[in-house]
């Protein structure tokens, strides 16, 4: 992404609320704008532009594909401008760029006629950017538009392979590079291609609350998940319409996230087995799911959040369930030796759900990693301390990443009083999870984000 120019805010209200209808463009423009000049996260800004300006159907479905299929894309769109217009894009104004970014999304990657693509966001710089630009506008997408996208992406090849499938499925060469090193270089073409469709809506059925048949039932047409008992797909529409998830009988979450919380659960564990903690509860997802099983078997979770806003969701959550929740700090909650189960949901880069978050892969670095492991190290050692002799630790992270997954793993383990249990629940159930002794989740292999875990055994006092 180029570098972020300050100005105005997105025009969605106030100066257009007179107009009838705001073309789907001119709103994906303003949701793009959001995200590259204020830092907007375009999952939470783009629902609220459509309701306030009354699109919907298949204008929405239009603003929603132009808005995140440009944001997955931007690295390589950027790529294909500056090449089309012989400049470095940084050097013009972000919200030109904006707007051609659009454009020739919808010249490479949509089945948008060209001379349609090309006129209609000139049209969109003379109305939301400046008539001076119209005419660069014109002549850089007309550019594009003289070559496909395979023919770009083979123009701007360098022969360096990670360089060039970086290119090609949009992604940052040094996000290419750490999924590479977890999968090989055969798969990396898929795990990265996985990040660009978006993902369909998952709903968990809380086990003794409401099952899998009911709530399939409920959303018409939904179907049972692959992997977890208590998964099921949403066909289409909106997850807050369905009963069961207003009611709070079900949620919407993730298969994989619904798979590592179960294996916790499923860990064979020898003596007492009604004292959980959830160490990194907000927004209470794993929770919530926890919650409901804990309750089946009599046993009770201390969920622990940092941020109180989060901690909120998480009571939330966790309504009518046997869990209290705690607003402070996972790494110095509770009493040592008082835990049967632990769940460790560490704070991580999240490079493991990038297919739900259009924007995130331009905006992570590599530096924000670094300064991610030691608190996972500390968390993760945090519920070794809580675990009492014989109880079960697991630590998750939605991202595959090494440095997030096994070094942290590996280092805490250094310390001694712990070993590995390989999650046999998980891996015998879905094929393809098992990474060495820990179990990993793909979008390409299993429709899941990339969950990684790892289960600990405590084995003496630490
Ligand atoms: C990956 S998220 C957890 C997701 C959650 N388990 C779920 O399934 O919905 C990590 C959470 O840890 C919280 N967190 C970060 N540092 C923490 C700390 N030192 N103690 C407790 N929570 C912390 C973050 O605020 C964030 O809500």
């Amino acid at each position: 992404m180029s570098d972020k120019k300050k100005r105005r805010s997105p025009r969605v209200s106030g100066e257009e609320s007179d107009r009838p209808k705001v073309n789907p463009r001119r709103v994906a423009f303003d949701a793009v704008s959001a995200v590259t000049a204020d830092n907007a996260y375009a999952n939470l800004v783009l629902p609220r532009m459509l309701a306030e300006t009354d699109n919907s159907g298949r204008d929405a479905a239009l603003a929603t594909e132009l808005t995140y299929g440009t944001l997955r894309s931007l690295g390589t769109l950027e790529a294909i401008l500056a090449a089309a217009s012989g400049r470095d894009v940084r050097q013009l104004q972000q919200d030109l760029v904006d707007a051609l970014c659009l454009g020739a999304y919808q010249l490479l990657y949509m089945r948008v006629p060209p001379h349609a693509a090309v006129a209609t966001t000139v049209s969109l710089v003379k109305a939301a950017v400046s008539p001076r630009v119209s005419g660069l506008a014109n002549a850089v997408l007309r550019k594009v538009a003289a070559k496909d996208l395979e023919e770009w992406t083979t123009e701007l090849a360098t022969g360096d392979r990670l360089h060039d499938l970086s290119l090609r499925y949009a992604h940052p060469q040094w996000i290419s590079a750490e999924f590479e090193a977890v999968v090989g270089p055969d798969e990396l073409p898929p795990a990265l291609a996985a990040d660009n469709v978006a993902p369909p809506v998952h709903l968990c059925a809380k086990p003794g609350r409401i099952t899998k048949g009911d709530l399939s039932r409920e959303t018409r047409g939904g179907v049972h998940g692959q992997w977890s008992p208590y998964a099921v797909y949403l066909p289409s529409g909106d997850p807050g319409r369905v009963k069961a998830v207003a009611t709070g009988l079900a949620h919407v979450q993730d298969e994989g996230s619904q798979l590592v919380a179960v294996q916790l659960a499923e860990a064979p564990l020898e003596g007492s087995d009604e004292s959980w903690v959830d160490l990194c509860a907000g927004p209470g997802g794993k929770t919530g799911l926890l919650g409901a099983i804990a309750a089946q078997r009599e046993a009770r979770i201390d969920a622990v959040e940092i941020q109180s806003h989060r901690a909120e969701l998480v009571s939330k959550a966790a309504r009518g369930l046997p869990v209290t929740v705690h607003t402070g700090d996972g790494r110095t909650f509770g009493e040592a030796g008082s835990a049967d189960r632990v769940l460790v949901d560490a704070p991580c880069s999240g490079l493991g759900a990038l297919r739900r978050r259009p924007e995130a892969r331009w905006r992570k670095q590599r530096s924000d990693i670094d300064d991610l492991v030691p608190l996972q190290r500390e968390l993760l050692a945090s519920g070794l301390r809580l675990a009492r002799p014989g109880g079960i630790v697991a630590y998750v992270t939605c991202s595959p990443v090494i440095a997030e997954t096994e070094e942290v793993v590996g280092s805490v383990l250094k310390a001694g009083g712990a070993e590995l249990v390989r999650p046999e629940w998980l891996t015998k159930r879905v094929p393809g999870s098992e990474r060495g002794d820990f179990a990993q989740l793909w979008p390409h292999r299993h429709g899941t984000d990339a969950m990684f875990l790892a289960l600990l055994r405590k084995t003496g006092n630490r």
